[in-house]
């Protein structure tokens, strides 16, 4: 793969003393976190343990009760709705179970999407999304890139997800159950590439999974059970995604 090292900031992602309760459900209980940059996390425990919460504090999606997340200097937690969206904007990439791609758009266009948001001219955009499908295997060659998201396979449609995630070199991307719809194979290779172009653009990774072999590709594997942390463990592949850093 051709792609350039980052030019984003790298930036370590930290959570301290994160609580949330949802009324009388309490969905984490006080999670403490560093992550430094360019780490591959995966977030692993039983249902209803606090795996999305916990993705959705970090990325700023949600506010906690108590307790904080810092992304380098900034405190995200802190910052009002709209700075939190500037920043999920500008800094973060996020792949979903289902891809949430506009189903209206070609796939180029959805994956110009976050540029055109920051306001880069529309032939750049195209031009930048073009790149990254091509990195990720679905370039004019395939005839994709012009297709809606209906028209391709659940595995294609979350590469267009994925090069969407990473077209404005994010800081980090948080991935939700991101092979949750795709059977086990095409799931695999997912994950895999998943972890790949993060790690080669030097942007942290954050993925929720129920996949245990997911630690096949990740550096890190943290499991939560009853909204803390139950475990956290540094995995093999963090050397390699070290010499890659
Ligand atoms: N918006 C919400 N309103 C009410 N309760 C919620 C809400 N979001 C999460 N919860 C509850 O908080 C707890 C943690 O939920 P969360 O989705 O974080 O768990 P999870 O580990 O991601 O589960 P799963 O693997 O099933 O997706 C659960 O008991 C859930 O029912």
């Amino acid at each position: 793969m051709d792609i350039m090292r980052t030019q984003h900031t790298p930036a370590p992602l930290v959570a301290r003393g994160l609580t949330k309760s949802f009324g009388q459900v309490r969905a984490l209980a006080g999670v403490d976190l560093q992550i430094p940059a360019g780490q591959s996390v995966a977030i692993m425990g039983p249902s209803g343990s606090g795996k999305s919460t916990l993705l959705h504090c970090l990325a700023g999606i949600l506010v906690p009760d108590a307790g904080e997340v810092r992304l380098g200097d900034l405190v995200v937690s802190g910052l009002r709705d709209a700075q939190r969206s500037r920043v999920r904007r500008e800094r973060l990439g996020f792949v979903f179970q289902d891809g949430q791609l506009l189903p209206e758009l070609p796939a180029r266009e959805n994956v110009a999407l976050p540029l055109l948001l920051r306001g880069v001219p529309r032939g750049e955009a195209l031009r930048s999304a073009d790149t990254w499908l091509e990195r990720l295997g679905l370039g004019a060659g395939s005839g994709l890139a012009g297709r809606r998201p209906g028209e391709m396979s659940g595995g294609q449609a979350q590469r267009v997800a994925i090069a969407r995630a990473m077209v404005h070199d994010p800081a980090v991307v948080f991935a939700d159950e991101p092979t949750g719809a795709l059977d086990q194979a095409t799931g695999h290779e997912v994950l895999q590439i998943l972890t790949t172009t993060t790690a080669m653009a030097g942007a942290t990774l954050v993925v929720v999974t129920h996949d245990a072999q997911v630690a096949r590709w990740c550096s890190r594997l943290v499991e939560l059970r009853d909204a803390m942390v139950h475990a956290d463990q540094l995995l093999a592949a963090d050397e390699l995604a070290g010499e890659l850093r």
